[in-house]
């Protein structure tokens, strides 16, 4: 059986009631919290920071909380996010002097590291350091917004990435961000992600358990 992950991304949610919007999409079935952070430096957008990550710990949220950081620099927020209870931290590797060292970073405050990649950038800079990482992030949108399309091109770098992952024999997840919907889905998952963030998807849905239900029917 597949290990597919459906991790809503909380930056469609209804933020004057975050918590109660991230028990609704866990209680439909989403398997993690995909928590996108912007500082209007690294990409023309603004959200939320470790206060937030913190306080959803302290309503009760038990689920892994995979925080993704569009920030630069990023040590300062990786040390803030692993104290505010992030289970994965990933960042792009352009926003890091040092890449090899931030991902030690994260794995020393006992997170799960990953690195994500724009559309553009190819993905020469996880090659060296396969066995620093717990996920490889390929964004299929340019970051800073939700409700984008799906970059069609990424279903090639997702078998690139899918066969870079094979060949390191590292266990390294695959996650793929932006435009992903019930009808992409699929293809997405046979190009090789195992992890699927969708914001606009489900929280623009009425009914979130139906998004989620189809997304994992089409999964197979
Ligand atoms: O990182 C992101 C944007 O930078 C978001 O996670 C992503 O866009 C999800 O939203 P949608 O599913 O609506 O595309
Ligand atoms: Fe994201």
């Amino acid at each position: 059986m597949s290990d597919f992950k459906i991790a809503p991304s909380i930056l469609s949610a209804n933020f004057a009631r975050l918590g109660e919007e991230v028990d609704a999409v866990l209680a439909a079935g989403a398997d993690w919290v995909h928590f996108d952070v912007m500082d209007n430096h690294y990409v023309p957008n603004l959200t939320i920071g470790p206060m937030v990550c913190q306080a959803l710990r302290k309503h009760g949220v038990e689920a892994p909380i995979d925080v993704h950081l569009m920030v630069e620099p990023v040590d300062d927020m990786i040390r803030m996010f692993a104290d505010a209870g992030a289970t994965y931290i990933t960042f792009h590797p352009e926003a890091s002097r040092h890449v090899d060292r931030s991902l030690q970073l994260i794995r020393s405050l006992g997170c799960k590291a990953g690195l994500v990649f724009n559309p553009a950038t190819g993905l020469d800079a996880a090659k060296y350091v396969m066995d620093k990482l717990d996920m490889i992030l390929l964004m299929s949108v340019n970051p800073g917004f939700g409700g984008q399309k799906f970059i069609p091109a990424t279903l090639d770098k997702l078998r690139e990435a899918r066969a870079l992952i094979g060949a390191s024999g590292e266990s390294i997840r695959l996650e793929i961000d932006g435009g992903v919907t019930r009808d992409n889905i699929a293809e997405i998952a046979a190009a090789g992600a195992d992890t699927f963030v969708a914001g606009s998807a489900i929280f623009n849905a009425g009914d979130y358990g139906e998004v989620i239900a189809a997304m994992r029917k089409n999964l197979g």
